[in-house]
């Protein structure tokens, strides 16, 4: 038997053993984590073991800036963590455009994960799609589309955009002299515009229907916001946690409400002319099928929903805290709202647009498309909106086809990619003074506006250059110079001294923060 001394020592010495095994296992641990996938990998930050660098995007910092600073340390390609996934973060004009344009193939993928996944049904959407002949179909599809009720006919899309028209005056002289917040009217509009294109109608202006779907906007991005563990530890999503129960009810909401529309339209369509994006896709499908199309498979009704919903809904996606909104009508809220936001903070920009569009278009006509050569000061100044509001720093996360080399560093396929466009929008070697907002940005010596500058791409570039641009530039213009044509838009009462062009960094997204605003009648 052991005396109490000697049984003491015993414990004691195990204790030592397991503390320290303990931290030789740690130190494995550590040593382990910071293995990059090969030698000649970007280098980067070092991050802790499973969670990676993650911890650094707890902070109020907006990660696009966390990566400038980063940059400044590893060059403007280097890598981080996410997680156990080695995510590449490229940075600055050259490196971006090498990869999207030059290497477009090799950076054409997405990633993929447990939310993806689960709201694009299994990737069958075209934001999150993989690079296969699938998307590429869809892609094209979505495309030609758009050009039949949208960019393919400038009088065609200018009826369908003002078509909210009668229902967005109503709305605004309804507010009198009461303050209110402009993103709702924005919402608004742009739902219209989007449902009318989607769907072939319109909802009541601020009605239910527009109501629901600004909740499913705002419900999606706070139930992702924050990130899925089941993104990053695969095993979480077999347990039912409530994030992950909500997730799906969302899905099913959301995707209920698409197909119901869907619904709607398979029983009305007649085979005729085509008025709106479901019937376009629906006969598409019918003429595969008639002509005995080998591969029904690649265009199966799920293929057609999630098409739709990526134009109409909103894809969230989401890399752990990282995570992005994208949509047709998102995107276009936001912009529409910053560009209330801008120009209430700096009102002698709006009076020289309102000026402008009074001079070129007049008092008596609405502003149409063919008009943007002669509005280069309205142009300039909607640009520079999309340039200071970056409203997707980070863009849409890409994912390595293959292995790629590029600035001296190979990396390998599956690898997820960050393509930092806000670091092109500030870049003070291409820019002025970037942090300030001025139409002048975007106008040249001669007064012309400047479409392609070496540093904007907001809508990024390549493989997977946004597929809405030409839609959302014209309808953003329209509404644009209409909306300044006809109102002027103030700071509410009380509010004077307060900074009306705020930014708010949610899931990815850059936000404007949400300010009541009060508005008058021009005339
Ligand atoms: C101001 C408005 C908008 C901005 C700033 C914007 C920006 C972007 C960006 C940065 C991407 C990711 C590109 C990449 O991964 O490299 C994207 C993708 C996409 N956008 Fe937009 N977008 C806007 C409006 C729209 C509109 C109105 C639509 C539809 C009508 C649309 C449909 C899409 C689609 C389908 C994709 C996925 C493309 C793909 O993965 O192949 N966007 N957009």
């Amino acid at each position: 038997m052991l005396g109490l001394a000697e049984s003491s020592g015993v414990v004691a010495n195990s204790t030592s053993l397991v503390l320290v095994s303990a931290a030789t296992a740690l130190v494995g641990l550590w040593v382990w984590s910071q293995q990059k996938p090969r030698k000649d990998f970007p280098p980067g930050p070092k991050g802790w073991p499973v969670l990676g660098n993650i911890l650094e995007f707890m902070s109020d910092t907006p990660p696009q800036i966390i990566f400038l600073e980063h940059a400044k340390k590893y060059g403007d390609i280097f890598s981080i963590r996410i997680g156990q996934r080695w995510t590449v973060i490229l940075n600055g004009a050259t490196v971006i455009k090498e990869a999207l344009l030059k290497k477009g193939i090799e950076f054409a993928n997405r990633p993929s994960s447990f939310s993806i996944d689960l709201f694009s049904e299994g990737g069958k959407d075209i934001v999150f799609g993989q690079f296969t002949p699938t998307w590429k179909l869809h892609r094209k599809l979505a495309y030609s589309a758009f050009r039949t009720l949208a960019t393919g006919n400038n009088e065609r899309f200018e009826k369908l955009v003002y078509s909210i028209l009668p229902g967005l005056i109503k709305h605004l002289d309804s507010k009198g002299s009461e303050p209110f917040n402009p993103k709702t009217t924005m919402a608004s509009s742009i739902y219209n515009i989007l449902a009318t294109m989607c769907f072939g109608k319109q909802f009541e202006f601020d009605g239910p229907e527009v109501k629901f779907w600004m909740r499913m906007s705002q419900q999606g991005i706070e139930l992702v916001g924050n990130g899925l563990a089941a993104d990053f530890i695969p095993i979480m999503k077999h347990i039912p946690t409530p994030a992950v129960q909500k997730l799906k009810k969302f899905t099913h909401e959301f995707y209920g409400a698409i197909n119901k529309e869907m619904e709607e339209h398979k029983a009305s369509y007649d085979g005729g002319e085509p008025k709106d994006l479901i019937e376009i896709l629906l006969q598409i499908r019918q003429e595969m099928e008639d002509e005995g199309s080998e591969d029904m498979t690649m265009i199966t009704e799920t293929h057609i929903r999630q098409t739709v919903a990526d134009v109409f809904g909103g894809m969230i996606a989401v890399l752990l805290h990282i995570s992005c909104i994208v949509s047709g009508t998102d995107t276009s809220i936001f912009t529409m709202h910053w560009s209330v936001g801008l120009l209430v903070q700096y009102p002698e920009i709006q009076a020289k647009v309102a000026a402008e569009v009074d001079k070129v278009v007049g008092r008596d006509r609405l502003p149409c498309l063919n008009d943007r050569d002669n509005l280069p000061y309205t142009t300039a100044t909607l640009y520079e909106v999309i340039r200071y509001s970056t409203i997707a720093p980070l863009s849409v996360p890409h994912a390595t086809s293959k292995e790629v080399e590029i600035g001296g560093y190979t990396i390998p396929e599956g690898t997820w990619v960050l393509v930092n466009l806000y670091s092109m929008h500030y870049d003070e070697k291409l820019w002025d003074e970037p942090h300030k907002f001025q139409p002048e940005h975007f106008l040249d010596e001669t007064g012309e506006v400047r479409l392609h500058p070496e540093g904007f791409l907001p809508f990024s570039t390549g493989r997977r250059v946004c597929l809405g641009e030409s839609v959302a530039k014209a309808e953003l213009l329209l509404i644009f110079s209409w909306l300044f044509q006809h109102y002027k838009f103030s700071k509410a009462p009380g509010m004077e001294d307060e900074e009306y062009a705020e930014s708010t960094t949610v899931a990815f997204g850059n936000m404007l923060k949400e300010k009541d605003v009060v508005v008058e009648k021009r005339f």
